[in-house]
């Protein structure tokens, strides 16, 4: 059995969808069907999940949201109509289902949110099951309530309760049948909707793919492989044939936003190779994700990522490294406001704490300052606003004693000074910080390194 997922970018009109399920009824093992919602269908266009995040925004703050709602529901009123299904029957289901989730309690806002972000997935498998009926196939849409998932923590990024894995085992597959899951979203304990990260249908279909038992899981979006270096920076980079779960994880981690670094985490523990291919050219091998993989000696830089939005607290005092507990002290302090920082270099009389800028606000920033002066009397704090992350990524990174002398040279040569540079024993990744202005710069400079090393 295969788990097959669809990202937004393959739903978002008729005739993708409709491609989507002649995919899915190509090979009888494509069982398991999840499903994103309808993403942008030309540049410039707005994906469901944003529309709703707006609805989400408008419908707390007391607007009339009807225009809104008519917007959303237009989307799958087209797809419909290109079934030739009844589109104001879908539309006005959805709406009543739309008004529904509007007059729902819920416990706070956070909750609301993703109550209302789940929709889209919600809708899409709806329809997606109704369309696939009508073409007479076996189909039927299957809740992730109903194949036992339960998901803890936070509404807006919830974690699988662990114990999901022992009821989706138990989910009886109809040999024949396939079922259609809306992706992104689970219920918690209490029976409230709460999402994964964004782009978090990449996970559902990995969890599915491990509770499941698939002997695959098929990634389909709109690029015919991963490649070496985001298409919007380098233009025809180099497709990648294999990438470990490893590589993948930190160039996801690091901007290769085609799969969701979380999703990773299930196929690991379930030692499930992902094929990721495009809905747009099936038959094309795309990029399989997998356990291990032969070194390629012509590149031993597999890919290179760069991702914004890092901000960097850098700490000084002589002697830092010789007090026990210091680092303790610092954390205790982002443990009391809740705040997950990313990586944590150093020196011996040093630190610098790189956090996600999502996960600060100016309030937070000013607690962390006063309190960690007050907790370890820097002689030195000051925040790096504007930090860029570049990662460097390859299981051969330690195949060349000279790889990673020259990968700092190659910066060098187009006037990059990395702020931070960070390499892990593990040696496949080289974290570089740079001023965000120089991100696309430094990839650019590292993939015609990764061209030309030999
Ligand atoms: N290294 C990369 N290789 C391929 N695609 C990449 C890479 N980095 C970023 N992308 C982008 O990821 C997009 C696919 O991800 P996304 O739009 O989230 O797809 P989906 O909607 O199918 O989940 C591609 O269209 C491409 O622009
Ligand atoms: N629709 C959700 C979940 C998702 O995974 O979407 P996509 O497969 O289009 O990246 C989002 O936009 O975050």
């Amino acid at each position: 059995m295969k788990v097959i997922k669809f990202g937004g970018s393959s739903l978002a009109t008729g005739s993708e969808v409709e491609k989507a399920i002649n995919i899915v009824r190509a090979d009888p093992a494509r069982q398991v069907m999840v499903v994103s919602a309808p993403g942008k269908r030309f540049s410039g266009d707005v994906k469901v999940t944003d529309l709703l995040s707006e609805l989400a925004t408008a419908t707390q703050a007391g607007q009339d949201t009807t225009t809104l709602v008519e917007q959303i529901l237009v989307r799958y009123m087209t797809i419909a109509d290109h079934f030739e299904l009844d589109g104001q029957r879908v539309g006005d289901h959805f709406r009543n289902h739309l008004q529904t989730i509007a007059e729902t309690d819920y416990p706070n806002s956070e909750f609301l949110f993703a109550a209302f972000l789940a929709q889209g997935e919600w809708m899409n498998a709806h329809l997606i099951a109704q369309i696939m009926a009508k073409l007479h196939l076996n189909a039927r849409c299957v809740s992730p309530a109903d194949l036992g998932m339960v998901v803890v923590g936070s509404p807006r990024q919830a974690q699988l309760a662990p114990s999901s894995y022992d009821r989706l085992a138990d989910f009886p597959l109809i040999p024949g049948e396939t079922i259609v899951v809306p992706g992104f979203f689970a219920f918690d304990q209490q029976g409230h909707i709460a999402m994964f990260a964004r782009g978090g249908s990449d996970i559902t279909g990995a969890i599915l793919a491990r509770g499941l038992g698939a002997t695959l899981y098929e990634n389909f979006t709109d690029v015919s492989a991963i490649y070496a270096a985001d298409p919007h920076i380098i233009a025809h980079p180099r497709p990648i044939n294999t990438l470990t779960y490893r590589e993948m994880r930190e160039l996801a981690y690091a901007g290769f936003s085609v799969f969701n670094d979380e999703a990773i985490i299930p196929a690991i523990q379930g030692n499930i190779r992902i094929n990721i291919k495009n809905t747009n050219d099936p038959e094309a091998p795309g990029t399989m994700i997998a356990p291990t993989k032969e070194v390629n000696h012509h590149h031993l830089i597999t890919g290179i990522a760069a991702s914004d939005g890092y901000t960097v607290l850098y700490i000084h005092r002589y002697l830092l490294n010789r007090e026990v507990g210091m680092t303790m002290k610092i954390l205790q302090v982002l443990a009391k406001y809740h705040v997950s920082y990313d990586q944590m270099p150093g020196g011996i009389d040093d630190l610098s704490i790189i956090f996600a800028k999502k996960h600060l606000t100016t309030t937070i920033e000013a607690a962390l300052t006063r309190e960690i002066t007050t907790a370890v009397a820097p002689d030195r704090l000051k925040w790096l606003p504007d930090l860029a992350i570049v990662e460097v990524v390859g299981e051969g990174l330690s195949h060349r004693t000279d790889l990673i002398a020259r990968i700092l040279t190659q910066l060098a040569t187009v006037e990059i000074a990395p702020v931070i540079i960070s390499q892990g024993a593990a040696r496949i990744n080289l974290t570089i910080g740079v001023d965000t202005t120089q991100a696309a710069a430094a990839v650019q400079a590292l993939y015609a390194l990764s061209e030309e090393e030999k």
